[in-house]
């Protein structure tokens, strides 16, 4: 039994495994963590190690005042990743990016592969049919549109998602929500025909907090499963153990 750790910009999101089942999911802030794994760990007393994946602002310390209980593992660009990475600064690339190109590669084998994590950010990633991870693209995420409205403007409000009435929003808030929420549906639809005018085949995984959101909304028909994240971890320590 294991349990997978991955902290977000936003939240952290935890998941306890046995096998490649999930036995339960939790979601919780940074100031929580601590209580959070302690409360898990009472709970999950079988747990062997502890698998993390950090691109937040958390003390690895923790992580590591667990260490009398279990097993503590952070992933790192050092670790055994089943793809061939073309990213041209493999060193800056981020760990959750790592993590779910790894999960993709090895759930999804031999075909070209769209990660899309709608998240703090959104991130997409391809990997090739022949494994090779090519890089992709980083965005403001939709929480973050809205955030940066309001604080890089004099006079535009904080507002909370909400689905636009119109395209053309007649009113501040709903021009806000039409330019926030449209534009983020938008990106994703034109990245998505963009990548299929130059692969005639590629499967889509979307993920991230406003995965569920965005697959009903897309133009595109794409499932959202918000836990690939969580179950890439998993895999991806499974296999940095079977390759070591
Ligand atoms: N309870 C929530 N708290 C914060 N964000 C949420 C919540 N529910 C949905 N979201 C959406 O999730 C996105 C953040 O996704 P998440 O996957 O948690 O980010 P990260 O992995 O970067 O921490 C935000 O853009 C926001 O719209
Ligand atoms: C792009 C990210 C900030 C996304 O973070 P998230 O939205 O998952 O919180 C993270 O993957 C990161 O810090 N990346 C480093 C830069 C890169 O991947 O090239
Ligand atoms: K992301």
């Amino acid at each position: 039994m294991i349990l997978t750790v991955d902290v977000g910009n936003t939240r952290i999101k935890a998941a306890v495994f046995e096998g490649n089942s999930v036995l339960e999911n939790f979601v919780f802030q940074n100031n929580e963590l601590e209580t959070a794994i302690e409360k898990i760990l009472q709970k999950f007393k079988n747990c062997s190690d502890l698998v993390v994946a950090s691109v937040g602002n958390v003390e690895k310390q923790s992580f590591l005042i667990f260490e009398n209980r279990l097993k503590v593992h952070f992933l790192t660009h050092e670790d055994k990743f089943p793809f061939i990475n073309k990213y041209a600064t493999p060193k800056t690339l981020g760990i959750d990016r790592m993590v779910l190109a790894s999960g993709a590669t090895l759930q999804y084998p031999r075909q070209n592969r769209l990660v899309i994590d709608a998240g703090t950010c959104i991130t997409y990633d391809f990997i090739d049919e022949n494994d090779n991870y090519l890089g992709g693209a980083i965005s403001p995420g939709l929480r973050l549109r809205y955030e940066a409205l309001h604080n890089y403007t004099a006079k535009l409000p904080l507002l909370s998602f909400e689905i636009p009435e119109e395209y053309i929003g007649n009113s501040t808030v709903q021009a806000i929500h039409s330019g926030v929420v449209n534009g983020f549906v938008y990106e994703i639809d034109g990245f998505i025909d963009e990548y299929r005018s130059d692969y005639s085949n590629f499967i889509i995984i979307l993920t991230g907090g406003d995965a569920e959101f965005l697959a009903k909304r897309l133009k595109n028909t794409i499932f959202a499963n918000s836990n690939f994240l969580l179950e890439s971890l998993s895999q991806t320590f499974q296999y940095k153990i079977d390759n070591d």
